[in-house]
């Protein structure tokens, strides 16, 4: 593991100091039941917002409701469950007892590649998720960088407010609900925000408490991510590098979230559905639960497996792919218990001022298979999905050419 040796900073003294006080208490409006003829609910995000303590500020301070922004109404709940992915398959039968494949990668060199494309093939055309084992990650790095980013969840307040931005190009911030202005409905999660390239993120714009972490896992799931690409890349009857040569390990983000004890939680969300506005997604779940996916209309645990990653094709993937490979929806239900903490990692080129263009991949098109999306850049295709929200609908929708 890395180890910086070097003066503490001022920053980092702070963060030392303050750990030893008391989080302060933030306000919440905690009445369901405001008067609608009167309630504000700009000035009550705003007043979330400038408490700088996320909903987990808002957990510490005892609420028995939750404020009505959080709230999402019956039929909304009721609604989502009908609706159609931006890949749901059409006109097949429900699932019986689906389970989220699970790959083993332990014997790509020994001769299991073979059988690992076919499984990554079918899982990423069929499901767009999988969970992979004996992925080369030592579980002791995948306990310590979730309890490293829970340890920053759980600073004072004061200590995080520090990291509190909603600017788009800071590379490392603390945040609640990125589109809390934008949507209908906020979320019950925080998030740490971390990109850690292409170009090499300082090591000291990460908060102390998860910064060795951060880095080592950093570097070990780029890793994994770069053997995922191989093995998606043959899926599609691509050279191993084929994917790879189109920058998609280039950069990669790190999002450190974490959902407290909700509660009220049938009324709101930890994270409302939506599908990964990235290449792919390799995520880190401890062992609480809650991840589902919307598969053949209905949606489907993603159950914790210890030692396990989750692997999800990402919107620009399906593009790339030309839907061959599905990104798909998914959602992560409030709980009682919590907290519930996760390590995402987005493979993406996020704030990298690149202008290459991506499309569905040319060697996969032909007169029987031709372009079903437009080219679009890394940035239209982000600025367009920030905008819009997690708003319940598809980015890809807007790319497509045939709608
Ligand atoms: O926390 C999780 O399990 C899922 C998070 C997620 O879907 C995301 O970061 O896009
Ligand atoms: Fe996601």
């Amino acid at each position: 593991m890395r180890n910086l040796h070097r003066k503490e900073s001022q920053q980092e003294a702070r963060e030392r100091s303050l750990s030893l006080s008391h989080p302060k208490m933030v306000g919440a409006d905690d009445s369901h039941g405001a008067d609608p003829a009167t309630y504000d609910r700009y000035r009550e995000l705003k007043r979330f917002d400038e408490s700088q303590a996320g909903v987990k500020g808002l957990a510490d301070s005892g609420i028995a409701r939750l404020p009505r922004f959080f709230l999402r109404p019956p039929e909304d709940i009721a609604a989502d469950r009908h609706c159609s992915g931006p890949a749901a398959p059409a006109g097949l039968a429900a699932p019986a007892g689906l389970e989220i494949p699970v790959i083993d990668l332990g014997s790509l060199a020994a001769g299991g590649r073979p059988a690992a494309v076919a499984r990554v093939l079918e899982a990423a055309r069929e499901v767009g998720f999988f969970q992979v084992v004996n992925h080369g990650i030592p579980e002791s790095v995948l306990e310590g960088v979730l309890a490293a980013a829970g340890a920053f969840h759980e600073l004072p307040a004061e200590v995080k407010a520090g990291y509190y931005s909603r600017e788009m190009g800071r590379k490392v911030k603390f945040t609640s609900n990125f589109d809390l202005y934008e949507s209908k409905h906020a979320n019950w999660r925080d998030t740490l925000f971390c990109v850690m390239g292409p170009e090499p993120l300082d090591p000291l714009e990460l908060p102390l408490v998860c910064r060795d972490m951060m880095m080592e896992y950093s570097r070990q799931v780029k890793a994994l991510g770069t053997t995922l690409f191989e093995l998606l890349s043959e899926a599609l009857g691509l050279k191993p590098d084929h994917l790879l040569k189109m920058d998609c390990t280039k950069g990669h983000a790190l999002l450190g979230h974490y959902y407290p004890a909700c509660p009220e939680p049938d009324l709101t969300m930890g994270t409302t559905k939506h599908s990964d506005p990235d290449f792919l997604t390799i995520l880190l779940q401890d062992q609480i639960g809650g991840l589902q996916i919307y598969y053949r209309d209905q949606w489907v645990d993603v159950p914790p497996v210890a030692g396990a990653l989750v692997v999800n094709i990402g919107d620009l993937l399906q593009l790339m792919s030309n839907d061959i490979f599905k990104s798909v929806w998914h959602r992560v239900l409030a709980n009682h218990v919590g907290p519930r903490l996760s390590v995402a990692c987005f493979f993406t080129l996020h704030l990298y001022p690149t202008t290459r263009m991506y499309g569905p991949i040319k060697e996969i098109l032909s007169e029987d298979r031709p372009a079903l999306y437009q080219e679009t850049s890394l940035r239209e295709f982000i600025t367009y999905y920030d905008s819009k929200g997690l708003d319940g609908t598809s980015a890809l929708t807007h790319f497509r050419l045939v709608k």
